[in-house]
């Protein structure tokens, strides 16, 4: 018998969400299962509120979530069917909860959604509008409920909501199977057979693995159904029966294996638990192995054979009254391109109420770029749950908690150096350089961040800023390093720049990260030390007062070297802008210094680096700022110049300003120390600024020294070319290998299955598949 329906009307504004639904989230038409779950598990929570004051709703029956998948005959068509045995709705509040109440927010939704030109997946969840998802995969829906008996509703009475997808009203009607639900509700959707994929309980037991693995704290079961083949003894033959002498010989009878009719295929049914534990950030850290700590970062990291190098799990109040719980990872290894792919918006947080997860979108820049690589799952307590993404951006928890993570991430790495310094080694290397910009980038952590960097130095392989400041000489003021971008820290520590400092047991760190030197300028000062470029002026021991005989010395030898040092200053004012004696030096002649302002070298090449620095004032002015030749006067070299200077008299000739005639071994000299100045630039970490004037004086220098004429020329005879092509190239040609090889003139390509060697050399390189795994047209 039909049932006597009763048609409504959709509310105006249900009409609207639902086409808008439909129409836009035809692309994540997945969450309508994760939906459903959070209607059930919120259904089964107001069922456990109300079962506080009154004990016996809960009396009948399992508080639980079940879904079911059903096909029809031909498995082409079928139902998924979610039940809960939670709170229910009367008649009534089908009708208003499904199809006439338009919920607070949902107009501005509306509108928000309509500009925005639709809505993506998060935006509805966080709109709890998830009913209407169903809609994504059922033309049809039909949902049965009945509330718990109460004393306020004694008889309650089982109704069947029924809407199509399409349709602008909805019926509801009296379940003719009469009150089988025992308490709460059932939604049936009819999948039609351009959906039948969702029939599928292997891909439903998916879609809550990725989404609702803790969308309930209530057991949530699925419908597996086995099917297996029983033979079915073959009926006794009569003459099997009748002759015993028959059973020996008759070999071949025995061996036929069963036919198709002799099996009965028999179905078994078992509803398997897929929600079998409490989630692990609800239970006391006291409790959790670590091996469940590492089993569910691979699930948070959907990446089984995912590992982390340390997690922190902890809870607290945020003072705004939402208490929270949460687990934060280090991850033990990034995918190669993360840095160059994260933009914005990273997704590392995923935000959940109450065990149903809400987004893992808290908008871009939430957590900051240099921690974009943790993966936090935060469970509040109490934060409305059908709040937009904006007022998720205003929620004063929300910013509360951006700032707890840094600070328990900050901690976590803390915990992680003083643990295991193993461990810590893997960090420092992953996610050094993410520190370092954490720290150029964070103000107010700056010292805090400062103490989690590791260094390679003089004295360490692996060191810390307090351990550094620790192991400080008397009087010593300044924390000194020397960077230089991508080279070995053994390269560094034999820089003329760190002779002196090294050979006296001062410590300096040898940096070699991109943000390094940046970081350590942004630093500047930690507990009370200066950082100190030893590339740059300022340099101080600390000392310097207690040796008055090296300082009487410097001023003797200031006075002795004023020849020389007036004539290199006049002979390199174009590329220097001082000639300065100093001490700083041990074995070097010399050493290029920038004023402590200006960009060391290392920095210039950072620098130039960047696209458009050419063009940029900036970058220009900074390149060319003050450049100091300091020179060693201890350096046999040096001295030897000296008397090379004294010897020629050159040094009178310019005060008497008299024009004379240079003599031979003028120029030569002149040569000599441009080269010595560009190979000190070199030395220094900088690059000459005209390659091809350095190496044709370098040629000069070495002709000399060889006896070869300067003038004498080189006979070499160039063959041009041939005249430009006039046919135009066969491209369908079958071309050869060794040809092509050879550069012959009618090479084209490589013949099929061959790479170019170079080319499966880069492939290998880039960790792509080996030689034949990218098609050869792509060549
Ligand atoms: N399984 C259920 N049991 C009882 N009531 C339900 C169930 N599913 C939906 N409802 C009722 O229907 C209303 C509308 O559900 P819908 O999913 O569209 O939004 P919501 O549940 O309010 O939002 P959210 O899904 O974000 O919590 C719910 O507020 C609830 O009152």
């Amino acid at each position: 018998d039909e049932p006597t329906a009763q048609t409504y009307k959709y509310e105006s504004d249900i009409t609207r969400l639902r086409s808008l639904v439909i129409h836009s989230l035809y692309s994540h038409k997945d969450v309508f299962l994760r939906e459903l779950l959070s209607n059930a598990n919120d259904a089964l929570e107001k069922l456990r509120l109300t079962a506080l004051t009154d004990r016996e709703v809960m009396k009948s029956g399992e508080a639980n979530v079940t879904i079911e998948v059903r096909l029809d005959e031909g498995g082409k068509t079928g139902q998924i069917v979610v039940r809960d045995t939670g709170i229910g709705m009367t008649k009534d509040e089908l009708a208003r909860n499904l199809g006439t109440i338009a919920r607070s927010g949902t107009n501005e939704f509306l509108k928000k959604a309509e500009e925005g030109g639709g809505a993506d997946g998060n935006l509805i969840g966080q709109f709890g509008l998830g009913f209407y998802s169903c809609f994504l995969v059922a033309p049809t829906v039909r949902v049965s409920s009945l509330p718990p008996t109460t004393s306020a509703n004694p008889n309650p009475e089982q109704h069947t909501f029924v809407s199509t997808s399409s349709g602008d009203s909805f019926d509801i009607y009296l379940d003719p199977r009469g009150n089988t639900l025992g308490r709460g509700t059932e939604i049936v959707l009819e999948i039609s057979e351009e959906e039948a994929e969702w029939l599928s309980v292997s891909r439903l037991k998916g879609l809550i693995d990725k989404h609702s693995q803790f969308a309930t704290t209530f057991p949530m079961y699925i419908m597996e159904r086995k099917t297996t083949k029983i033979p079915i003894p073959p009926p006794q033959s009569p003459e099997a029966d009748g002759d015993p002498d028959e059973l020996n010989d008759d070999v071949d009878k025995d061996e036929q294996t069963p036919k198709e009719e002799e099996f009965e295929t028999k179905v078994e049914e078992e509803w398997v638990q897929v929600n079998d534990k409490a989630p692990i950030w609800m239970r006391d850290p006291k409790d959790v192995p670590e091996d469940e700590y590492r089993q569910f970062y691979k699930a948070v990291a959907k990446d089984q054979s995912a590992e982390t190098l340390g997690w922190a799990h902890f809870k607290g109040d945020t003072g705004a009254g939402v208490s929270y719980r949460a687990i934060m990872y280090i991850p033990s290894k990034l995918p190669t391109d993360f840095w160059q792919k994260i933009t914005s918006g990273i997704n590392n947080v995923r935000l959940m109420v109450k065990r149903v997860f809400i987004t893992d979108d808290l908008g871009e820049e939430y957590m900051p770029r240099w921690l974009s690589f943790l993966k936090v799952t935060v469970d509040a307590d109490d934060l409305p749950l059908n709040v937009s993404r904006e007022t998720l951006q205003t929620n004063k928890f929300i910013s509360q908690l951006q700032r707890i993570l840094i600070r328990k991430a900050i901690d976590l790495f803390s915990r992680l150096a003083g643990e295991d310094p193993t461990v810590y080694k893997e960090v420092s290397k992953l996610y050094g350089n993410a520190l370092r910009i954490g720290m150029l980038e964070s103000k107010k952590d700056k010292v805090k961040i400062a103490k989690l960097l590791r260094f390679e130095s003089t004295r360490s392989d692996f060191t810390s800023l307090e351990e550094y400041v620790e192991n400080r000489k008397e009087g010593q003021k300044q924390i000194y390093f020397m960077a230089g971008v991508g080279e070995q820290p053994k390269d560094l520590a034999r820089s003329p720049f760190v002779e002196k400092l090294k050979a006296r047991g001062y410590e300096v760190l040898l940096l070699n990260l991109p943000s390094d030197e940046p970081m350590m300028g942004a630093l500047d000062n930690f507990m009370g030390m200066k950082t100190q470029d030893v590339s740059k002026k300022g340099l101080k021991y600390g000392d310097e007062d207690e040796d008055e005989a090296e300082k009487k010395e410097l001023e003797a030898q200031k006075i002795a070297f004023a020849p020389l040092i007036e004539w290199l200053k006049k002979e390199l004012k174009s590329d220097i802008s001082d000639v300065i004696l100093t001490n700083r030096l041990v074995t070097s002649p010399c050493t290029i210094v920038v004023d402590s302002y200006g960009w060391s070298a290392n920095m210039a090449k950072i620098m130039s680096a960047q696209a458009d620095a050419e063009n940029d004032p900036m970058f220009k002015m900074m390149k060319n700022l003050p450049k100091n030749l300091e020179i060693n006067p201890k350096s046999p070299l040096i001295e030897g110049l000296l008397e090379k200077i004294l010897d020629l008299d050159l040094a009178r000739d310019e005060e008497e300003g008299a024009e004379v005639e240079e003599g031979p071994e003028v120029v030569e000299l002149r040569e000599t120390v441009k080269v010595l100045v560009d190979t000190t630039l070199v030395r220094s970490g900088f690059t000459v600024a005209d390659p091809t004037t350095y190496f044709e004086r370098v040629e000069a220098l070495l002709r000399r020294s060889l006896g070869v004429s300067l003038s004498a020329q080189g006979q070499a005879k160039v063959r041009p070319a041939p005249p430009t092509a006039a046919e135009p190239l066969d491209e369908t040609e079958p071309t050869n290998l060794e040809d092509f090889m050879s550069f012959g003139d009618d090479a084209e390509g490589m013949p099929d299955g061959q790479d170019f060697p170079e080319w499966s050399q880069m492939k290998k390189n880039m960790g792509g598949g080996g030689a034949g795994a990218v098609e050869h047209d792509e060549l």
